[in-house]
């Protein structure tokens, strides 16, 4: 379990992590979401002991990071995939490794077979791959066989393949009971990989939520008809505007329907007695969920286009 106690950070008059009080629980994937610049490498470093909270607290297993005793057998990250020795092989790297933490070195072949690098055990990792190294940056946060495991961006650059094996990665850790904490951008993937979520936005909390209560709480679902005769569109639209529905007619001959179900456009249609080729419930994502709550805090956003 990580628990972040009114965690702040200041570097002179910027607070970059403002207050955040949050648990990150054992046996989920919690995701880690904010624009460039909110806070969360950040939070990840405090957790981690690399940067010290101007106040509050980070503790791991309600302990701070400088107080366990073998920091690497309670909590495990992946910071930086390039923060390994380029002159030593994979084997060496993660020897050096357990031998500072008092890791049994048996852990080294077991946690390089986890990752699928057992074969390139004895190659330098100067000539790894962003992959590999990404890799071996996640068995070097296993070695310690810790609960509570940290991930910053892992899918970065990584394969379709790659990012397979990392969402399934992220599950088992889960499913074994572990604390995941895992930062990305890429929300499609964070859809399909996480139970829960935080959003934080210039270094505040915004958003502590199971993943469909996220969704559902910041993003709206849509009903889209299709009707084979045109000049239907118009009849059904003004029926469902007049029933309290919001509607779009966009030029693809579509009708969205905001605010009604589709039971309910369905009967409408009927009652009408229109005919109809399409009625599909499109539920939001959570990238559209994730823009509606962020909107605003957002950094170094583009500016708004304007026609000239
Ligand atoms: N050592 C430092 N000195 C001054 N400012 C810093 C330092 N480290 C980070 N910052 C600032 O803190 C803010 C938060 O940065 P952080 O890297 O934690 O954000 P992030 O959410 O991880 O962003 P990204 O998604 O881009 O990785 C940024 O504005 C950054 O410039």
């Amino acid at each position: 379990m990580i628990t972040l106690r009114a965690l702040t950070k200041r570097y002179g008059d910027k607070t970059v992590v403002d207050d955040l009080t949050f648990d990150v629980e054992p046996g989920t994937v919690t995701g880690f979401l904010g624009p460039n610049g909110a806070g969360k490498s950040t939070t990840m470093r405090m957790v981690l002991g690399l940067d010290h909270p101007t106040s509050g607290q980070a503790l791991v297993g309600g302990r701070t990071y400088a107080s366990l005793r073998h920091p690497l057998r309670e909590v495990g990250a992946l910071l930086d995939a390039k923060a390994l020795h380029p002159g030593r092989t994979a084997e060496k790297n993660l020897l050096a490794m357990a031998h500072s933490n008092d890791v049994d070195p048996a852990r080294v072949g077991e946690v390089l077979e986890r990752v699928g690098l057992a074969e390139a055990a004895r190659r330098r990792t100067g000539t790894f791959s962003l992959g590999m190294s990404q890799r071996l940056g996640i068995a070097g946060a296993l070695l310690g066989d810790p609960g509570v495991l940290m991930f910053d961006e892992p899918v970065n650059g990584l394969d379709p393949d790659g990012v397979l094996w990392i969402r399934q990665l992220l599950r088992s850790l889960a499913a074994e009971g572990r604390t995941v904490l895992v930062s990305s951008h890429l929300m499609s993937e964070l859809q399909l990989s996480a139970d829960r979520l935080v959003v934080i936005g210039k270094g505040r909390l915004l958003a502590d939520a199971a993943l469909d209560e996220f969704i559902a709480g910041h993003g709206t679902s849509t009903v889209h008809v299709r009707l084979p005769a045109a000049g239907d569109r118009r009849v059904l639209a003004d029926r469902l505007g007049e029933r309290g529905a919001e509607v779009e007619l966009p030029a693809d001959g579509e009708l969205v329907v905001h605010g009604m179900s589709a039971e309910r456009v369905g009967d409408a249609a009927h009652a009408l007695g229109l005919r109809l080729h399409g009625l599909t419930t499109r539920s939001a994502s959570l990238e559209q969920a994730y823009l509606e709550l962020t909107a605003g805090t957002v950094e170094y956003g583009a500016a708004e286009s304007v026609g000239v």
